[in-house]
């Protein structure tokens, strides 16, 4: 299972949490978000390199986070797009080609841990294409544009989706490739697998793997690690 690479997309501009400044730059218990997340996949022995994407003004702020947390399974940090999808697609392109199995991970998910990384890597060995999810909490209506209530989803079959997702190199280049050449957009990028027709599997995630988005959750993840020490 060793040989992994993985692509952190860190290049959004964090709108929704409002900073000014990319959130994953924000201190979570005394360091940066992003470090938290880096660091994970540098303690996993099953991980061979790593590519962060940062946005083009972000990269010499990310060399110096790689340089003085000391990930030396960073192989390259790489300057992302406009989409999170082009993101991904820049940092996979630059992956030593050795690399086979892809994991892509958010930078701004700083709470999985590394218990659960291997779960997930022993329960997706045989799939081409997997990713983490979480069963829904609330009950989730589907509204029109005036917001009135249409029905009601069936619950059971619903997953929130998180990353990781784990990919073969070449179904995820030929997905990204696809979607590129077409204009298609998918908010992750298991969904542009499910548009070419390729099975995703879902596997079960942790609840506490937040997507670092408002500040809410950078209250939340500091209570989360508070409770872990
Ligand atoms: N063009 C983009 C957009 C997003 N991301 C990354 O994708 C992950 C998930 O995105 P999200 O949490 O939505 O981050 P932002 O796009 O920064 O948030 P917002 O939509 O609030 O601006 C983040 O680690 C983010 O940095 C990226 O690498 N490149
Ligand atoms: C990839 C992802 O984190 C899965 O939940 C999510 O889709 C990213 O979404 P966003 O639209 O960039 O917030």
């Amino acid at each position: 299972m060793a040989n992994i690479g993985i692509v952190i997309p860190a290049a959004g501009q964090g709108k929704r949490m409002g900073a000014g400044y990319n959130k994953q730059f924000l201190m979570l218990m005394e360091k940066p978000i992003l470090a938290h997340t880096v660091r994970l996949f540098e303690e996993s022995d099953f991980v061979s390199e790593i590519v962060i994407v940062g946005a083009e003004g972000d990269i010499s702020v990310i060399k110096e986070l790689v340089y003085y947390q000391e990930f030396h399974k960073v192989a390259a940090v790489c300057i992302g797009g406009v989409l999170r999808q082009d993101s991904v697609r820049a940092g996979v392109r630059a992956l030593s080609p050795t690399i086979q199995r892809i994991v892509v991970h958010d930078g701004a998910r700083p709470l999985l841990t590394l218990q659960a990384f291997h779960k997930f890597l022993e329960e997706t060995r045989e799939y081409s294409a997997a990713i983490m999810g979480v069963p829904i909490k609330d009950t989730v209506k589907r509204v029109d544009i005036a917001g009135k209530v249409l029905d009601t989803l069936p619950r059971d079959y619903l997953r929130a989706a998180q990353t990781p997702q784990i990919f073969d190199r070449e179904i995820l280049e030929e997905a990204h490739q696809q979607a590129a050449s077409v204009g298609y957009y998918g908010t992750d990028d298991a969904s542009l697998l499910e548009w070419m027709g390729h099975p995703v599997q879902m596997v079960e995630g942790m609840q506490e793997n937040i997507k670092v988005t408002t500040p809410e959750d950078l209250l939340l993840a500091e209570r989360i690690l508070t409770q872990r020490r």
